[in-house]
């Protein structure tokens, strides 16, 4: 989907913000300050239903304002959607799609799919597991329509397992056995069901990835596994009753798809102890397109990506492939950026717009 309006009102220094974007390529220059990222970060919550910056939807309402709203006109070849979202100071959300109101993120965050990259996108591969986790599961919940609910299943399982093991801990008198047995047979069903759908996902982009990392970093092999949460040669079910006693000292279960990651390596070695800022960040690249070729060819569905700091550390060659790959694949672009001369390599691009943004306004730029 493409968005054809955008409209913002009361999104961090964002006023009022109503543009119609180009269906391909959109940047978005100002000095600091002025409001670029906010732009993004509003657009993020059409896909996310968060911030890329802060865990708190609190920290984006306007000062002084009791809410933000986003809205949007979206479409493809089949189909137009009213998009919107807004929340309130006392955390309220409403969602309307096409006018059908609700107060769940779910039912808008299906129909959106975007990405974005920033300078701190190497976080993906520096950070916590729980990130690799979610770039996968980004992925499976637009192209698996089984995914979510499998997904959402095992946590609910896991919660309950949890809490049984927090009571065992406590010492509270439980029918321990035939319960925690019960949530285990459970657990180790829909685990593996989720395992088998993430490792099809992974096996699915790897030819994606691997041709993107040709392109991006030549000069590595990186050999790229998914890691299931538990011992390599055990089932579940015999690590989670070999870790049993253990978990129950803790109070959590410490195997399962929930501890799962993807490893990453060079010859061998984390590519967080190889690879340089710069080409942490182009592997991150390749791993994102990946997805959206993936998700092209597999649904048809496009996607919008944000790219914040366009001059920040990726080289001309690589930031202008990676542009070009992402046009190859219908993907809706917007790049930002502080000055305009760091946008002169835009010239060789057809059908695009240019916003400025001064102060929290936005303008498109003949
Ligand atoms: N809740 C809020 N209400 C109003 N203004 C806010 C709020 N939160 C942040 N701001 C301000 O919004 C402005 C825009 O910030 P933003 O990060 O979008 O700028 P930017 O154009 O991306 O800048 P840079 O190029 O420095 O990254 C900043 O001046 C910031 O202090």
């Amino acid at each position: 989907m493409k968005l054809d309006k955008v409209q913002i009102q009361h999104f961090r220094n964002l006023q009022n913000v109503d543009i119609s974007p180009s269906s391909s390529l959109n940047f978005i220059f100002g000095q600091n300050g002025s409001g670029k990222s906010s732009f993004l970060e509003a657009l993020h919550y059409l896909g996310f239903g968060r911030s890329f910056r802060t865990l708190k939807h609190k920290n984006v309402i306007q000062y002084e304002k009791d809410g933000f709203s986003i809205f949007c006109v979206a479409s493809d070849n089949q189909k137009s959607l009213k998009l919107g979202m807004a929340r309130k100071t006392d955390d309220s959300l409403l969602v309307s799609v096409n006018g059908n109101k609700s107060n769940k993120m779910s039912e808008l965050v299906s129909h959106v799919p975007i990405q974005i990259f920033t300078p701190q996108s190497s976080d993906l591969i520096l950070g916590s597991p729980s990130l690799r986790r979610r770039f996968l599961d980004w992925g499976l919940f637009h192209v698996e329509p089984s995914f979510i609910q499998t997904s959402q299943e095992f946590q609910k399982l896991v919660k309950q397992k949890n809490a049984l093991l927090r009571k065992y801990q406590q010492g509270t008198n439980v029918e321990y056995n035939t319960q925690m047995q019960f949530w285990d047979k459970q657990i180790v069903k829909t685990g593996n069901h989720l395992t088998n759908l993430r490792k099809g996902y992974l096996d699915s982009i790897l030819e994606h990835i691997n041709s993107n990392l040709m392109q991006f970093l030549p000069e590595f092999l990186v050999e790229i596994s998914y890691h299931r949460g538990w011992e390599k040669d055990s089932s579940l079910e015999e690590s989670m009753l070999k870790k049993y006693e253990r978990d129950c000292r803790n109070g959590y279960l410490s195997v399962g798809p929930h501890k799962a990651d993807l490893k990453l390596k060079c010859k061998g070695v984390d590519v967080s102890e190889t690879l340089s800022r710069g080409q942490l960040r182009m592997l991150v690249a390749a791993l994102q397109l990946a997805q959206i070729q993936h998700l092209s060819g597999k649904t048809q569905k496009s996607c919008v990506f944000l790219l914040d700091d366009v001059g920040a550390e990726l080289d001309e060659t690589k930031r202008e492939s990676f542009i070009d790959r992402l046009l190859e694949n219908e993907t809706q672009l917007f790049i930002s950026a502080i000055e305009k001369s760091q946008l002169l390599f835009i010239e060789k691009y057809k059908n695009k717009k240019m916003f400025h943004v001064e102060h929290g306004h936005m303008r498109e730029e003949n």
